[in-house]
């Protein structure tokens, strides 16, 4: 994979829904290389950002991609990787089927190349996941095992910059320790900017290098150090009354 030096810059990005108003003048750029976490009370619309971002609801306001040359893009490749899935866990279609048809752009039935099936089981690799998980049902897929494979998808094409909507929340102590490794080790690696959703503090404090307080608006924004210590964040995560972070 080549190294992605790529930005997005949101400004003033505003969603209507049923007469009210769900994000306002939302403005906020992530660069190449960084974690940014997006952070806020439950309902502060940080799915619906994101959902924006896909293009999968109408805003108004701008959203721009650019390349590592600073050049407009105007089809950027936004790798995302959801909070939940809800698909049908009977489906007939193994991890393999999802990868190489991913990959290719040709219909899982249409049987895969041997070549295919190779990158596939590399991409795999790349994200710890175990080669005998190609011939796994995505059915039969552990929660672990669910967000790795998500997290595959979404770095092949790679992407020009990776939304991650509380992507562990399905997974066990561990499992999140590895997920956000790999995660940092794909930034590091790659520079891909990342748009991580989180509700958990320690974890953003880990492994994010700037955030993102949101409340239908943007309240604080900055490293995560400074953000951490604002009575904005202490107030919607109640740390006033637990004595807050340090
Ligand atoms: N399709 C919809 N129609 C109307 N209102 C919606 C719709 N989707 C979301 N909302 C409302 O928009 C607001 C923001 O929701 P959103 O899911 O973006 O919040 P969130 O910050 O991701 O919350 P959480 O932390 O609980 O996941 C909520 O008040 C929600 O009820």
């Amino acid at each position: 994979m080549d190294t992605c030096k790529c930005s997005t810059q949101i400004r003033n990005l505003t969603v209507r829904k049923h007469d009210g108003v769900i994000l306002h003048d939302v403005s906020f750029d992530v660069h190449h290389g960084e974690i940014l976490a997006l952070i806020g009370r439950n309902g502060a619309g940080k799915t619906t950002l994101l959902k924006a971002l896909l293009g999968r609801i109408p805003y108004t306001g701008t959203v721009v991609f650019h390349n590592s040359k600073g050049e407009q893009i105007s089809n950027p490749r936004i790798g995302y990787v959801p909070q939940n899935l809800v698909f049908d866990r009977s489906m007939p279609v193994t991890v393999g089927d999802m990868l190489c048809s991913n990959m290719g752009g040709m219909p899982v039935w249409l049987g895969h190349k041997k070549e295919k099936l190779n990158q596939a089981r590399k991409l795999l690799a790349t994200v710890g996941g175990n080669p005998s998980l190609l011939n796994k049902r995505i059915g039969s897929l552990s929660g672990g095992e669910m967000q790795r494979v998500l997290l595959a998808f979404a770095l092949d094409p790679k992407p020009d910059l990776l939304l991650l909507d509380e992507p562990v929340s399905a997974v066990d102590r561990r499992g999140i320790e590895v997920f956000y490794d790999l995660v940092t080790s794909m930034r590091a690696e790659h520079q891909m900017p990342i748009i991580l959703v989180s509700h958990d503090l320690s974890h953003v404090e880990k492994y994010a290098t700037r955030a993102v307080l949101l409340d239908r608006t943007v309240l604080v924004s900055g490293s995560v150090r400074e953000v951490m210590k604002t009575p904005e964040v202490r107030e919607a995560f109640g740390l006033k009354l637990t004595g807050g972070v340090k």
